[in-house]
């Protein structure tokens, strides 16, 4: 944005939350593919923020929003909110973390979120961290993650895999044709996913740097 003139006549820059430079990768994959799990690891070694858009809208549901019921049904239903709802959690979550980097979780889910979320916040992904792994072995940590989750049972789960197929994958072969995507066999023990995604990482700061 350009600048304007501040009562005390001096030029300042005009600044809006959409203006600054954010840098964010997505982190997608199927359920269970160990996004969260890789994500805590990548905040410990390169200074990003996580923001796991799926924990947010629990937090949303929880908070007595009055989008709490409709947010608890869609999940429970292994469904996808609409994105004007998530994007604004992640736009607010973004702003107050005070970082400038962010991994962005489960999020764009479909092409709605994809396109809504460039279209609100003009932003593109630096890259897709994609973890690849077979349905047998995400349905068995799901089903074994004893974490609470109200949607880690057989029937929402076979539903979530469902949307991940026919909305999710799309959009990872959208940024893929566009050179985005950064795949990782998430199926390998989780330090050995751990030592792909630091390559992944360490490969692109190289880049910055250069
Ligand atoms: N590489 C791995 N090998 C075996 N188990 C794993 C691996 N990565 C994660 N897990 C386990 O699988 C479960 C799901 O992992 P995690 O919560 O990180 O997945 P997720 O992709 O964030 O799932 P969701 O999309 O449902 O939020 C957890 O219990 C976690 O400890
Ligand atoms: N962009 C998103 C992300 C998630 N959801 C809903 O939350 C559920 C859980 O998401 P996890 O990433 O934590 O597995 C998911 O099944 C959706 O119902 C969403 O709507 N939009
Ligand atoms: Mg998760």
């Amino acid at each position: 944005m350009g600048s304007v003139v501040d009562a005390a006549n001096k030029e300042v820059n005009e600044s809006s939350p959409s203006d600054k430079k954010f840098t964010v990768v997505f982190v997608l994959g199927g359920p269970g593919s160990g996004k969260g799990t890789q994500c805590a690891n990548i905040v410990q070694h390169f200074g990003y923020s996580h923001l796991s858009a799926g924990d947010l809208l629990r937090a949303e549901q929880n908070s007595g929003s009055e989008n709490g019921e409709m947010i608890k049904n869609m999940i429970n239903d292994g469904q996808i909110v609409p994105s004007e709802v998530t994007i604004k959690l992640l736009q607010r979550a973004m702003e107050e973390s005070g970082n400038d980097k962010f991994l962005i979780d489960g999020f764009p889910r479909n092409e709605e979120n994809r396109a809504a979320f460039e279209s609100v916040t003009g932003i593109e992904p630096e890259f897709v961290l994609f973890f690849d792994c077979p349905e047998e072995e995400l349905e068995k940590r799901l089903l074994n993650r004893n974490q609470g989750r109200e949607d880690d049972n057989i029937k929402t789960t076979r539903k979530r895999f469902k949307v991940y197929m026919e909305s999710s994958l799309p959009v990872i072969e959208y940024y893929n044709s566009k050179g985005k995507v950064r795949k990782i066999d998430g199926s390998k023990p989780i330090e050995e996913v751990f030592e792909a995604v630091k390559e992944v990482f360490t490969s692109t700061n190289d880049k910055v740097a250069a």
